[in-house]
C-alpha cells in the first residue's frame, strides 16, 4: 500500500531575499513530509533559515521556488479567500508570544474568533474551554504585562488553538523561557499532540527539546536541510558533524571530550579510548564484564549517559580500553560485531 501523503509536504523549496543589492538564499532546495500526528522538529543554528522555512507552511513567506501542500491543498494555487480558510487550520506560536498588551487574556484567546461566526456565549464556552487547557482559567481578566513568560506563551497557544487547527507551528516558543519553564510548555505541547491529536512543527536550537517531544527531526544548516530521521535514529547514529555537535551538547559528552583534553587528564589516560551508542536494552556493566571475561582487556569507563528517549534506551558510553594490545584489539572487534555504535576517539589529534 501507498504510504499517506503528510499533511504538510514542502518540495523542493527555495526562498531568496534581496537586500542592499545582496541576494542571500534563506532556503534552499528544501523538501519535508509532515505525517498527521508527528511532532516534527527542526533544528538549527541562528541564521539556518528554519522561520523562513516554516513561514512558508501558512505563505507567510512566499517561496521563489517549491511547492507548498498542506492537508492535500496546493497553496499556492487558492484564492486569498481560501487561503485565509487554509490559515486557519494552521495556528502559530512564538519567541515573544506577539499578544495584544492592551487586551486580557481572555481578550487575546477571543480575538481570533471575531469572524468565526460563533455567538458570544458560544465564544465564552470556547474560551473557557481553551483556558482550562492550558492552566490559565483563574488569569482570564488578567493583561499580559501581569503574567510570566511561560504564562503568556500559555495564553498564546490559546490563541493559537482557537480555530480548531489541525497544525501548530512553533517558531523558538520556548527560547526565551527558563529551562522549567520550557519543560513545562514542552508538556503541553506533548499532550496537544498526544490528546487533540494536532500535528506540531517545532523549531529550535536546542536538542532537549526536540529529545523531549519530537518524534521526527530535521537538521537545517546554511538554509539547506543536511539530515532527517526519526528522533531515535538521528540521536542513536547521527550523520553529519552538525547533527552529531547538537546531539553531543545534550548528552554532555561533548563538554566531557573538552575537559578531558583541556584538562591535560588526556596525557596521563593509558588505553585506546572508545566512544560506545547503542539504542535498545545494551547496558553498560554487561559490556565491561564480557569485555574482561572473554579478552581479560579493562574498560575505565570515563562517562556515561543513559536516557529514555520514546519508551527506548539511548545509551553513550566512553571508556578507556587497556590490556594487552592484542586483546584490545580484538576487543574492539568484538564491540564492533554488537548492536552498538563504536568510535574511537584521538582526543591528541583531535585537538581543537
Ligand atoms: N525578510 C528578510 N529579508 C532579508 N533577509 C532575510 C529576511 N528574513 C530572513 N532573512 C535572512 O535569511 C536567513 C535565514 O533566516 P531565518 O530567520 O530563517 O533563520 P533561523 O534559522 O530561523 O534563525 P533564527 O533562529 O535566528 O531566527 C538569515 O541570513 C536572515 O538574515
Amino acid at each position: 500500500m501507498a504510504e499517506q501523503n503528510g499533511i504538510i509536504q514542502l518540495k523542493k523549496i527555495d526562498v531568496t531575499f534581496q537586500n542592499e543589492g545582496k541576494t542571500i538564499e534563506a532556503v534552499k532546495d528544501v523538501s519535508i513530509d509532515v505525517k498527521k500526528g508527528d511532532v516534527f522538529g527542526v533544528i538549527g543554528y541562528s541564521g539556518a533559515g528554519k522561520s523562513t522555512l516554516v513561514r512558508v507552511i501558512n505563505l507567510l513567506q512566499k517561496p521563489t521556488a517549491g511547492t507548498v501542500i498542506v492537508n492535500g491543498q496546493n497553496m499556492l494555487e487558492l484564492s486569498q479567500k481560501d487561503l485565509r480558510t487554509a490559515r486557519r487550520n494552521i495556528g502559530m506560536i512564538f519567541q515573544h508570544f506577539n499578544l495584544m498588551n492592551s487586551l486580557t487574556v481572555y481578550g487575546n484567546v477571543d480575538f481570533p474568533l471575531r469572524d468565526s461566526g460563533l455567538s458570544k456565549a458560544e465564544r465564552k464556552q470556547k474560551i473557557d474551554k481553551l483556558l482550562d487547557i492550558v492552566g490559565l482559567s483563574d488569569r482570564a481578566n488578567n493583561y499580559p504585562s501581569q503574567l510570566s513568560g511561560g504564562q503568556k506563551q500559555r495564553v498564546a497557544i490559546a490563541r493559537a488553538l482557537a480555530n480548531d487547527p489541525e497544525i501548530l507551528i512553533s517558531d523558538e516558543a520556548t527560547s526565551a523561557l527558563d529551562p522549567k519553564t520550557t519543560t513545562e510548555i514542552l508538556d503541553l505541547l506533548g499532550r496537544l499532540n498526544k490528546e487533540l491529536g494536532i500535528t506540531i512543527v517545532i523549531i529550535t536550537h536546542e536538542m532537549d527539546a526536540i529529545k523531549q517531544i519530537c518524534n521526527r527531526v530535521s537538521v537545517m544548516e546554511n538554509g539547506r536541510l543536511i539530515e532527517e530521521g526519526d528522533l531515535l535514529s538521528i540521536f542513536g547514529n547521527p550523520k553529519e558533524q552538525l547533527t552529531k555537535d547538537f546531539v553531543n551538547t545534550s548528552t554532555h559528552i561533548g563538554s566531557v571530550l573538552d575537559e578531558i583534553r583541556d584538562s591535560g587528564i588526556v596525557d596521563k589516560l593509558s588505553g585506546r579510548l572508545i566512544e560506545l551508542n547503542y539504542i535498545g536494552d545494551s547496558t553498560n556493566e554487561p559490556i565491561v564484564v564480557e569485555l574482561y571475561k572473554r579478552f581479560q582487556v579493562e574498560a575505565n569507563i570515563l562517562f556515561s549517559n543513559i536516557e529514555r528517549l520514546q519508551n527506548t534506551t539511548v545509551g553513550i558510553m566512553l571508556f578507556a580500553l587497556t590490556g594487552d594490545d592484542d586483546k584490545v584489539e580484538e576487543a574492539i572487534k568484538y564491540l564492533n560485531s554488537l548492536k552498538v555504535n563504536v568510535k574511537e576517539i584521538d582526543l591528541k589529534k583531535e585537538g581543537k
